[in-house]
């Protein structure tokens, strides 16, 4: 009657166990596997339980679950990444059995002799393990020892403890796809994350594009709106670039409008300040929270570092190197006014003073309001 009792109680046991794992956390899952080998060591009458784990090479095993009845020794500090060469005979009754039932470790064969000698090390009498299989993989075992007195395992212990490995496997499947599946969110993530980066720069300088600075554009407008400060967009076109290609060739002209972007970053580096490559040789910036002066000292330090950067460009009518010409336009939007129609407006008045300051003899810059 007391063993009908204990098997009941074991059943009932795994059964609410078996439920909360379907539905378990992985922070949870560890806890209740404890709590499935703890039941099952407590049903055998078994003195420790524990769950080995192999690495996906199947070279080491881990122990990584363990409950031993009060007062028996630990082992799963010392069970930690363990070569299954050390243990070959039970490694190869494992794999090709999925079961490893020892009544008693003085009767194992000679072939077993490291698995002898580590079962005495631990103080093992008697030793019962299962596989844990998952998808036609083995992917670890459960196991239970006898240390105070030998012990007969019984076909019904068998058949727990291989419905114990059963339930663990499944948990251990879910939790590996659970990761697999973090995992491939998470490199999904990145690569959407490089391919935003992508979508708004400029392939050759690196600088943001065009795409970005219609974003950037619309909200320094909107954000200029809201505080009621003054918002510049200067439009920065290299002068006589056409001859400066003829000249040097493609190459070096892809070379100088690297550099001229690289200028330009450096130069505008307030939150604020936003630089972009608005299409082949014309780059722009958008100063937010800036004014007249401010914004003519931006200009005078663009033209000058542009300058400093003395790139030969011989055929050019104005100087010996590259230069730019600049045309701006500073605006403090009113409240009620259209972004679309106020990037338009911006961008032509920008460029007539662009317009101007190529008419009145290039590298310079105009700033109109
Ligand atoms: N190397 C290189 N050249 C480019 C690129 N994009 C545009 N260009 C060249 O830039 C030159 C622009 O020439 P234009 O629009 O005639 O202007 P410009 O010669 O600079 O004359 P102004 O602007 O009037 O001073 C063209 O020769 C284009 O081929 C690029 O990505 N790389």
């Amino acid at each position: 009657m007391d063993a009908i009792n204990t098997q009941v109680t074991f059943n009932q046991l795994i059964s609410e166990l078996s439920s909360r794992l379907i539905n378990s956390e992985p922070a949870e899952t560890y806890e209740c596997i404890e709590e499935v080998i703890e039941a099952f060591g407590s049903y055998a009458g078994a003195d420790r339980c524990y769950v080995f784990e192999f690495d996906d090479a199947v070279i080491n095993m881990t122990n990584t679950h363990e409950w031993v009845r009060d007062g028996f020794e630990a082992h799963i500090e010392d069970l930690q990444s363990v070569g299954i060469n050390d243990l070959p005979w039970f490694f190869d009754e494992i794999k090709t059995h999925q079961i490893f039932i020892v009544n008693d470790i003085e009767l194992l064969p000679p072939e077993a002799s490291a698995e002898k000698q580590e079962f005495k090390r631990e103080h093992i009498k008697s030793v019962i393990c299962v596989g844990i299989v998952a998808k036609h993989q083995l992917l670890g075992f459960v196991g239970c020892d006898k240390v105070q007195e030998q012990h007969r395992w019984t076909p019904e212990e068998v058949r727990c403890l291989k419905l114990v490995a059963n339930i663990i496997a499944n948990t251990m499947e879910r939790q590996r796809t659970y990761s697999e599946l973090i995992h491939t969110q998470r490199e999904l993530e990145k690569a959407n994350r490089l391919l935003q980066a992508q979508v708004s720069q400029d392939g050759l300088t690196g600088i943001a594009n065009r795409r970005a600075f219609d974003e950037r554009i619309h909200n320094e407008i909107q954000r200029s709106m809201r505080e009621q400060s003054p918002l510049s967009l200067l439009i920065i076109d290299i002068d006589h670039f056409k001859s400066f290609n003829d000249s040097y060739g493609h190459l070096q002209g892809d070379q100088a409008l690297k550099s001229v972007a690289n200028a330009m970053f450096d130069l505008f580096q307030r939150n604020t300040d936003f630089v972009a490559r608005y299409g082949g040789e014309e780059f722009v910036a958008v100063i937010s929270a800036t004014n007249k002066e401010k914004t003519e000292a931006s200009i005078h330090h663009l033209l000058e570092s542009i300058r400093a950067l003395q790139i030969p460009h011989e055929n050019s009518e104005i100087a010996p190197y590259l230069t730019v010409s600049i045309g701006g336009y500073l605006h403090t939007p009113k409240t009620d006014e259209s972004i679309g129609s106020l990037i338009d407006t911006m961008i032509a008045k920008a460029d007539s003073a662009l317009y101007r300051a190529k008419s009145d003899g290039r590298n310079r810059g105009y700033l109109d309001d």
